[in-house]
């Protein structure tokens, strides 16, 4: 197959991940004899620096003309201890996802067998947790019109929703719970928000259409509690914005690191891949980032393209460097590795799975288990 994907590095560990991503890339290219071509782009922080704007125009014309963008992290300091900068790296970042329409952001949370003793959580509570956050992207409260006062004193962020915005993301989301374990549930705060009300009555009514899919509500307080209680009570979970970036950031806990967390954003044209993890400043440069989430980002990338073979090789090669313990100090304190080395174990066991002998049950459930 031929791929043009459009790279945006960003900020902080951004870089380095993504490189350890394109490294395998790279791998699945030779493996399997594809044809991947990269182009690379400024955005964030990096890109204000270089060209006075977080997402310049070369690079959302890059992003719009290749197949597939994979993304680092943005964000810096400079900008997170100054909120009132008029410009920011985020604004990229969302203006991104505007612009390319990317609407339904899917965030896979695994609890690896390997890893169960590294959450912070009991093993019994993490054991067999595998749900999917269908979190919507481009509207609510980050995207509803902001106001400030000319005081300074008094700020809103409206949160807005319509019917198509809530029915198109929710559809994704039945489709994926119908190819799962069949039940989907409803995060919200429709016992206060209007919006919340708007999200039920909607999502209620395309249930009907699914009558294979079990559909249950959770007001979000209640949520963030039950994610870490009971997690594997959840199969997908469905949500509004500012919802799902929240109990997302809270379900890594669940898997041992939020460097193990890959997301997807999609949209009728275009598709965006990234960790859902940030710049994490404190390590860049350092090459302690964790890169299985950017990697796992390219497994879902492939996915999403239906080489479906493709992706099951990066799965059980993260899986191996997993059990082989080849992984950054986030997951063991003394760990030996860094993130090129963690990249470099992950990149060249990338194998074609018929040739692989090594690859037992667990690791095709794994690889299977993440329907986008
Ligand atoms: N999609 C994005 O690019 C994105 C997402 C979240 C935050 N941000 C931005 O990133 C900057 C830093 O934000 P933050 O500190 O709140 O969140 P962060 O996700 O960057 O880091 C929070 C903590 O998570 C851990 N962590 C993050 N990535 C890791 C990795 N690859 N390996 C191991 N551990 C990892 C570290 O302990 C870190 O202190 C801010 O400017 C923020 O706006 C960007
Ligand atoms: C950086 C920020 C705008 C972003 C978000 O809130 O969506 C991030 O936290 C994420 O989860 O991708
Ligand atoms: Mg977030």
């Amino acid at each position: 197959m031929n791929l043009n994907i459009a790279l945006l590095p960003g900020d902080g560990v951004g870089p380095e991940v993504l490189a350890q991503a394109v490294k395998c890339l790279q791998a699945v290219e030779e493996t399997f004899n594809h044809n991947f071509v990269f182009k690379e782009a400024s955005i964030g922080a990096i890109a204000i620096d270089k060209k006075g704007a977080s997402l310049p125009e070369s690079t959302l014309n890059l992003c719009k003309e290749a197949d597939a963008v994979l993304l680092g992290a943005i964000g810096h300091p400079k900008y997170d201890t100054n909120p009132n900068s008029p410009i920011r790296p985020e604004q990229g970042l969302l203006k991104l996802r505007k612009e390319l329409g990317l609407f339904a952001n899917i965030r896979p949370v695994i609890a690896h067998s390997a890893l169960v003793d590294k959450s912070p959580l009991k093993k019994e509570v993490v054991s067999g947790t595998d749900f999917v956050i269908y979190r919507e992207l481009t509207g609510g409260i980050y995207f509803g019109e902001k106001k400030l006062n000319e005081e300074g004193t008094v700020a809103s962020d409206l949160c807005e929703y319509s019917e198509e915005e809530i029915s198109r993301v929710a559809h994704l989301a039945f489709k994926a719970a119908k190819n799962r374990r069949g039940k989907l549930t409803l995060v919200d705060k429709a016992n206060v928000l209007e919006s919340s009300r708007l999200w039920r009555k909607v999502v209620a009514k395309i249930g009907e259409s699914y009558p294979d899919v079990v559909l249950d509500y959770l007001f979000v307080d209640n949520a963030a509690m039950q994610i870490i209680l009971k997690p594997t009570q959840f199969d997908v979970i469905l949500t509004e914005n500012m919802f799902g970036d929240i109990i997302s950031d809270e379900g890594s806990v669940i898997g041992g690191s939020i460097g193990l967390l890959a997301s997807a954003s999609i949209g009728e044209e275009s598709a965006l891949f990234e960790p859902i993890h940030g710049s994490y400043p404190q390590a860049m440069g350092l090459d302690i980032a964790n890169p299985i989430a950017s990697i796992l980002s390219v497994a879902m990338l492939l996915e999403h393209f239906g080489l479906i073979d493709e992706s099951l090789a990066v799965r059980n090669a993260v899986d191996k460097s997993l059990k082989k313990e080849i992984v950054t100090p986030d997951l063991k304190h003394d760990s030996q590795y860094g993130t090129n080395q963690v990249g470099d174990f992950i990149a060249h066991n990338i194998v074609d799975i018929e040739d692989d002998f090594s690859v037992n049950d667990e690791n095709i459930h794994l690889g299977k288990s993440t329907i986008i």
